[in-house]
């Protein structure tokens, strides 16, 4: 057979949609389709999908592509070889002997597992997990999902006590499903799905000891064996329909799929796919580069041979921003009619949206946030917030890029972008003026599709090296170039950064809430137990614990602290702690950690003669003058301010709490 005859199958596996193409050898797609699935949502910040869906969008996808081939004139045994690549951290568990679902599959976007990340976070070891696994703890990897199910749905937990649990995330679940399920037991993880669990050694990509003994599931759960993106045998053969006997030879998260499609092999290569989300992935060669701004530390790809490790910026919120206005304000009835609206008015008449709609992902790291929009008047029309939704992504992408360039030393030239949302022009202009360097759009905008069918390809011989590769979708795309200056883009950006801080801190976790009930009532006996148990640790220590909680992703947390004020129990035990302000003082040693000022007053010690002059009477030291030496007042100013409404606020709200500075 001509190699010219070899075609590869690519299933993309996304948050909102399943597709199937099929590639030839010069990358194009000859056919394809796209399904739409269910988006569950069934309480407030909760997003599952339906994992048996999941599989029928596939073999839906598949089917019509097939006969969408076929028509054209091509025959089905010419494809040769299929690969994967899917939304990434998506959590499925189902029973090792059945090959059933136990659970919806909860979704990367899912918040439900905020107070299981608060605890977390508390538990001695969580401060060294990002050196581990690259992932700071959150709501957004897989391992606080699992937990979430273990500790609230029955049949989850009766199958990890019978040591019958298989915990996946899609690609596991398409393959080993595809494959025909618990008869052909094909378990599998690529490398760069399992390095978004929080289970894996970034190192080593294997999983680890430490890692899975602090989520208390070693040994007692099914997990993937982990296996490169691309390998002739791992994967498997598909075991029905359309595609029966072909077998699966590629798998990419769709990030790192996008990054190999874009051709993205030599470090200091980035892309960013503006999909449901944003993902922007930086390649920094064959060791991982841990962040110290925010970032995250993953593995890129794993073609054979040794992985290839990026920095990441993950954005919560890009597409999925816009299917908001469609779908909730009904401001539109199709994604692509945003950039017209967004058009119709000249620039954002002052509005600037939040769209922390899953608390806000790097470089912040936020989750006490949720969508906010900023600066509505009489004046503001549905133009105004369509394009403010646009320039929210845009606006993060400007902030990954910043905390990229601190984290390499290494200035970007240009952006590859892709994903639903690169489609629009207005977006894509407006990402060029925030980062002051040209956007380039490749004329085919599936390339989270063309990596994946990349990896298969190449596992199958079809292309031989990256260098055979280097013509595939090269001609013919777009070059936004910046229209706005430098500094105009940084005034834009300075009203962003104060929207982002003011709207830090709306959620209040279950937990804090019932605590603040609690204390409110006098009958904070049970809660206070609670507190003490989880506070076993010295008030300098607990003081530098707090620091790494709110720098979970900086390196330097644990030489660092911020000011920050504790409501204390009856026996003096922290009940909740808010920290005054986002600037961390770097300590130089553990040890000064002593040298952080603290101090312990009641309430009733305390002069409040004005917000400004909060005083501790032990230290003499007006609350006041204490953080104005912390902070700088130009970065700080607008946060200390709110926080200070807010002590206050707090302070009235509890009648005998005592307070702890730190
Ligand atoms: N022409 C367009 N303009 C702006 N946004 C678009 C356009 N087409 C699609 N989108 C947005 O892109 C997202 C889908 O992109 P896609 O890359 O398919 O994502 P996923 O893989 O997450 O499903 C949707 O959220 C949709 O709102
Ligand atoms: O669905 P996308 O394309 O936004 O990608 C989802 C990511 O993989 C989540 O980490």
């Amino acid at each position: 057979m001509q190699s010219a005859e070899i075609f590869v199958g690519s299933i993309d596996q996304g948050t909102t949609s399943t597709r199937f193409l099929i590639f030839d050898r010069d990358g194009e797609p000859v056919a394809s389709h796209q399904v739409e699935f269910s988006q569950i949502y069934p309480h407030p910040g909760w997003h599952e999908h339906d994992p048996l869906e999941l599989v029928t969008s596939v073999e839906t996808c598949m089917k019509a592509a097939v006969d969408k081939f076929e028509s054209a004139g091509h025959n089905r045994s010419s494809v040769k070889s299929i690969g994967i690549t899917n939304q990434r951290e998506t959590t499925i568990v189902w029973d090792h002997e059945t090959g059933e679902p136990l659970y919806n599959g909860i979704v990367w976007t899912d918040t439900r597992s905020q107070s299981i990340v608060s605890e977390l976070k508390q538990k001695p070891g969580a401060a060294q997990l990002q050196a581990i696994c690259g992932l700071p703890l959150s709501t957004y990897s897989s391992a606080t999902k699992l937990l979430w199910m273990l500790t609230h749905v029955p049949k989850v937990r009766d199958a990890f006590d019978r040591g019958t649990l298989a915990f996946g995330t899609v690609d596991s679940w398409l393959v080993y499903r595809l494959n025909g399920g618990a008869a052909a037991n094909v378990f599998v993880s690529d490398s760069t799905n399992a390095s978004r669990t929080m289970f894996v050694n970034l190192e080593t990509v294997r999983y680890d000891e430490n890692l899975l003994n602090f989520f208390g599931i070693r040994g007692k759960i099914h997990l993937p064996r982990i296996v490169p993106s691309s390998d002739p045998e791992a994967y498997g053969v598909v075991a029905s329909g359309v595609l029966e006997s072909v077998p699966i030879m590629g798998c990419l998260g769709d990030q790192s799929a996008a990054l190999v499609g874009q051709k993205g092999f030599s470090p200091g290569m980035a892309k960013n796919t503006y999909g449901t989300g944003c993902f922007l992935l930086y390649n920094v060669g064959d060791k991982p580069v841990f962040s110290t701004h925010g970032l995250l530390a993953t593995v890129a790809y794993h073609l054979g041979g040794k992985p290839v490790y990026a920095l990441e910026g993950s954005i919560a919120v890009a597409g999925s921003g816009i299917k908001f206005l469609q779908n909730n304000l009904e401001f539109f009835s199709e994604s692509k009619e945003v950039n017209d609206l967004a058009n119709s008015v000249e620039d954002n008449g002052g509005c600037v949206f939040v769209t922390a709609f899953s608390g806000l992902f790097a470089p912040y790291w936020v989750d006490d946030a949720k969508g906010t929009i900023f600066g509505i008047t009489q004046y503001t029309q549905k133009g105004h917030i369509a394009r403010a939704t646009l320039e929210a992504t845009c606006f993060q992408t400007k902030a990954i890029l910043d905390a990229m360039e601190q984290d390499s030393g290494h200035t970007l030239s240009e952006l590859a972008v892709d994903g639903g949302m690169s489609n629009s022009d207005l977006a894509m202009q407006t990402q060029a003026d925030f980062i002051s360097i040209p956007a380039y759009r490749p004329k085919m905008r599936e390339t989270t599709a063309l990596g994946a069918a990349i990896a298969a390809g190449l596992a199958i011989g079809m292309w031989r090296n990256f260098a055979e590769l280097r013509d595939i979708n090269r001609a013919g795309g777009t070059v936004f170039e910046p229209q706005i200056t430098p500094q105009e883009s940084a005034v834009k950006f300075r009203e962003w950064e104060k929207a982002v801080q003011m709207s830090r801190g709306w959620v209040i976790s279950e937990k804090s809430q019932e605590e603040v009930e609690g204390a409110k009532n006098n009958t904070t006996r049970t809660l206070v137990k609670e507190s003490r148990d989880r506070q076993t640790v010295s008030p300098c220590h607990s003081h530098l614990y707090e620091t790494n909680q709110i720098m979970g992703n900086h390196k330097l947390s644990r030489f660092s602290y911020s000011p920050a004020y504790s409501i204390l129990d009856g026996e003096n035990a922290p009940m909740e702690t808010h920290h005054l302000s986002k600037q961390v003082v770097p300590l130089r040693s553990n040890s000064d950690t002593k040298k952080a000022p603290c101090v312990t007053a009641t309430v009733k010690e305390i002069t409040q003669t004005s917000i400004g002059e909060i005083k501790f009477p032990s230290s003499k030291t007006p609350l006041v003058s204490f953080l104005s030496d912390m902070s700088s007042p130009d970065e700080e100013d607008l946060y200390l301010e709110l926080r200070k409404v807010e002590i206050l606020q707090r302070l009235k709200a509890l009648q005998k709490p005592k307070i702890k500075c730190y």
